[in-house]
């Protein structure tokens, strides 16, 4: 069997009871519906004729017998919405997990080529297609072949003729159905990509929405809207405009179909080759045989769905994460904190130029080093090398001797704390942020943290202190506050590597000192490597290293370097003059 069909049943596999129970439901269902009217024809026949001696007692036995079997449907019938759509839905959840833990391997290189909103989709709308048709799918085509077959059966057996005129309007109304069928669907995937593009439109508008009022061009950005929004309608309007047809074209068919039975069935009633009774039951069968053709209409759309959501699904799965552990790769407890880079090169993509190379570099363990140079030359790049963000193209980083391709993913970020430029804060509280560097802190450890890195006092001046919502991204905080809630996270987490990279938009003076005091503190003891864009920060550094687009260009003290009077006195002299 295909891997892909393989797979795709897989999911059942947890549920088979339940799936089971959903079969013999909708078996049950197409029993009672093809016996209820049999029932009918039993009574009209049989009974109502004058002709039995117990009629009344007879006729009271049939109506209990269509009572248990109404009671038998209309169960059948809420265990097959109720049960069987947790069923979907529990599929849905399974494989939603499946991916989102997916995601989470993926690699930093996959995460520049995609956009959020996209793989977002996937993990939503994908799902919920494929979970209609893990449920829906088996259910509607038993229930549609055993009504169609049965259905056909009892025609034929009352009358073949007639059973033939009903056949000859069914591949018209099969046509016409998937016709319009076929449509519905083109307008309906338009209007869900619609709803997509006001999605992007209105995130687009409320994540820059300073911006927007900075510049007052509100009636700008509703413009945009009301573009998108005005393509949605246009795009529901065709599909609306498919439905009717559908709808009313169905509609339309099964009168017609039962006009003919009524007119041709009629006549055999005058010829005496027909009674009542089955003309009664011919009608009623009529409906039991069109609605198994509107089912299945549903069903190929569904199958069309579910089928290209699965497809999408498993492109994504099958995304090999670029970077993994090593089959023997090796746990570091607590690294002591020695980093070197040996003839290291680096280049984002194939096709891309090398942003690093051959660069050899040796911190020791405890060292504080900043990297300095021109905006673009690769200092954040090198040291995102070193957590394993992206795996370096040529050479080597070791991390206490050893090769950190070769130690396991976990264990190597376990010992690597980041500050990084853009502080991605959580929605949620203060505490809530701070935990996040050691998700079993006490109270306790979380003001210790957040003592250390001198935002202990601005929390406490927050209404609900260590409590407070600090909004989608942390809207509600200053920049200095924010990156002083990562540095408590960092001090939380407690590792022996810190990469620092400076925020490069101006903090004032106050926050400034404060984040450096943080950082200070952070530093001790540790191995501590940051993108220095202030010359505060550069002065402390026990070895600043200067880098150039050939490379590192310089190394040593301020003092040092000043003395060289090279690329970083320059540099200095600038910022400076500034
Ligand atoms: N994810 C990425 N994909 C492709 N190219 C990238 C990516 N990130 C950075 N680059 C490129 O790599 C080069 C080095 O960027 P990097 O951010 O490391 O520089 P930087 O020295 O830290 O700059 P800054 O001081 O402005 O932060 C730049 O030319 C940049 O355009």
């Amino acid at each position: 069997m295909n891997s892909r069909i393989k797979k795709f049943l897989s999911y059942y596999k947890p549920y088979l009871g339940l799936f089971y129970a959903d079969m013999a439901c909708a078996f049950m269902i197409s029993a009672v519906t093809l016996v209820l009217p049999l029932c009918i024809r039993y009574v009209t026949k049989n009974i109502l004729d004058g002709n039995m001696a117990n009629a009344h007692q007879q006729l009271y036995v049939m109506g209990a017998v269509m009572l248990v079997l109404v009671a038998i449907h209309t169960i059948c019938n809420m265990f097959v919405d109720y049960q069987g759509h947790t069923m979907g839905a529990m599929m849905e959840r399974d494989m939603r997990r499946e991916l989102f833990e997916h995601y989470q391997k993926l690699s930093n290189r996959f995460y520049d080529e995609q956009k959020t909103g996209q793989l977002m989709t996937r993990i939503t709308n994908d799902s919920f297609s494929l979970s209609e048709l893990y449920h829906h799918g088996p259910e509607d085509i038993v229930i549609s072949m055993l009504k169609f077959v049965g259905a056909f059966i009892i025609l034929i057996n009352i009358d073949v003729k007639l059973t033939l005129i009903v056949f000859l309007f069914l591949p018209v109304m099969a046509v016409y159905s998937f016709y319009f069928n076929k449509r519905m669907n083109i307008a309906l995937r338009k209007s869900k990509d619609r709803i997509g593009d006001i999605n992007a439109q209105v995130e687009d508008t409320l994540s820059g929405i300073r911006v927007v009022k900075s510049f007052t061009n509100e009636p700008v950005e509703e413009r945009k809207f009301a573009y998108e929004n005005n393509r949605f309608v246009q795009s529901r309007k065709e599909g609306y405009k498919s439905e009717a047809y559908f709808s009313a074209g169905l509609i339309a068919f099964t009168q017609l179909i039962t006009i003919a039975v009524i007119v041709f069935g009629g006549a055999g009633m005058l010829h005496s080759s027909l009674d009542l009774a089955d003309l009664l039951t011919f009608i009623l069968c009529i409906g039991i045989l069109i609605e198994p053709i509107q089912r299945l209409v549903n069903f190929a759309r569904l199958y069309q769905e579910g089928i290209t959501a699965f497809d999408r699904f498993m492109e994504m799965l099958e995304i090999e994460p670029d970077i993994q552990d090593s089959a023997d790769a090796i746990e570091l407890a607590h690294a002591q904190g020695n980093v070197e880079f040996k003839q290291v090169s680096f280049k984002y993509n194939e096709n891309y130029d090398y942003v690093l190379k051959d660069i050899s570099l040796d911190i020791k363990a405890g060292e504080y080093v900043a990297f300095v140079g021109a905006s673009g030359v690769g200092k954040t790049t090198l040291c995102s090398l070193i957590p394993r963000f992206y795996e370096i193209t040529r050479g080597a980083i070791l991390l206490d001797g050893k090769n950190i391709s070769d130690i396991s993913l976990h264990s190597l970020r376990r010992n690597i704390g980041i500050v990084q430029q853009d502080v991605y804060l959580f929605a949620g509280t203060i505490s809530d942020n701070i935990r996040y560097g050691k998700m079993d802190a006490s109270e306790e450890e979380i003001m210790e943290a957040a003592k250390k890195a001198n935002a202990h006092d601005f929390i406490m001046d927050l209404p609900d202190g260590y409590d407070s919502d600090i909004g989608q991204r942390g809207v509600k905080l200053s920049g200095g506050q924010k990156q002083r809630l990562s540095i408590a996270r960092v001090f939380l987490k407690n590792p022996p590597v810190i990469i620092f990279d400076e925020a490069t938009s101006a903090l004032d003076n106050e926050s400034e000192k404060a984040v450096q005091e943080s950082l200070e503190k952070l530093t001790d003891n540790r191995t501590t490597l940051v993108i220095a864009h202030r010359l505060s920060t550069v002065r402390n550094a026990q070895r600043i290293i200067v880098l150039t687009d050939s490379g590192i260009d310089e190394q040593g003290t301020h003092e040092e370097l000043i003395k060289l009077d090279g690329t970083y006195a320059n540099l200095y002299n600038l910022q400076l003059k500034i």
